[in-house]
């Protein structure tokens, strides 16, 4: 969808914070891109219809993120989200809010991540998992994130565990029978571990093992600036991809 002058409408949600300022930033300086209105915490969101908005951007939090996907939907627009929290049952209460949006063919984007390294970082392991006995994930930020695990993290264990699950592959070894909490978070059968250390920003490690072997696969997020053309792709594309959309290995030719 574009406006008169062939650009993209967009407004940002979130636009104060790290992610938001990024895109903000992003839109405003991409030739097919122009932006709309600037929202925060305390602002009003019903501001935003297809009188000025094709596409929203939202980079919040996942306490509020539910509750502003609602409200833009109910406002006729198209959503991409950068956001993290999402259980099946807030994807669900999207998918629901969808079937009665405004317009038949709107549309929400939600992604984990928006980096090109974070998302094939993903892609791999489920590439490799099948070949693997043990499978365990680290991800190491910046001290200022808000959830742990990331949702990349969460994202990336749920593909390990679909790919065992297809193989055929029981549990991941494991003796351990005292832990005091050392051995990170089970998602789905799989051990996530968290880093918060100043320094960081966003980066993620797959460990894969075998009786004598190991791959790794690493993503190193150094600067949020990485995250934009993923961004700016889920932008250009939401719009043609009616309904509820996960990932953004969807808009790659993978
Ligand atoms: N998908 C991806 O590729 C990426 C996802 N993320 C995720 O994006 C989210 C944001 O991260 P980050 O930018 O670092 O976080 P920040 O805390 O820097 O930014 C969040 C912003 O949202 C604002 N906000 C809070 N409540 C509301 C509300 N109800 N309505 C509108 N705005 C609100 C905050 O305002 P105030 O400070 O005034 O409360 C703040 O400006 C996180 O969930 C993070 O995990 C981050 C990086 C990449
Ligand atoms: O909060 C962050 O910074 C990030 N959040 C996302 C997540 O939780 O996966 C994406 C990226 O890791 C950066």
């Amino acid at each position: 969808m574009a406006n008169e002058t062939g650009r993209i409408r967009v407004s940002v949600v979130g636009a104060k914070g790290r992610m938001g300022a990024n895109v903000v930033k992003a839109v405003t300086d991409a030739a097919d891109t122009e932006l709309a209105l600037t929202l925060d915490a305390g602002n009003d969101l019903t501001e935003i219809s297809p009188d000025n908005t094709d596409v929203v951007v939202e980079f919040t939090v996942p306490s509020v993120s539910l509750s502003n996907v609602l409200t833009l939907i109910s406002q006729g627009v198209d959503v991409v989200v950068g956001t993290t929290g999402w259980t099946d049952d807030k994807l669900d209460q999207v998918r629901a809010a969808l079937a009665n949006a405004p317009r038949a063919d709107q549309a929400v984007f939600i992604a984990p991540n928006f980096a090109i390294s974070a998302v094939l970082a993903d892609y791999f392991a489920g590439l490799a998992a099948k070949y693997f006995e043990s499978a365990e994930v680290v991800e190491l930020h910046h001290p200022n994130k808000v959830d742990a695990p990331s949702g990349t993290a969460i994202h990336t264990a749920h593909t390990i565990a679909d790919a065992r699950r297809a193989a055929g592959l029981g549990p991941v070894p494991d003796a351990t029978e005292t832990d005091g909490g050392s051995r990170g978070q089970v998602v789905d059968g799989i051990h996530v571990h968290a880093v918060r250390l100043r320094g960081l920003n966003a980066h993620e490690e797959v460990l894969l093992g075998n009786p004598g072997e190991q791959l790794s696969i690493r993503s190193d997020c150094f600067d949020r600036g990485s995250f934009m053309p993923g961004v700016l792709l889920a932008v250009r594309k939401v719009s043609g991809h009616a309904g509820l959309t996960i990932g953004l290995d969807t808009f790659l030719d993978l």
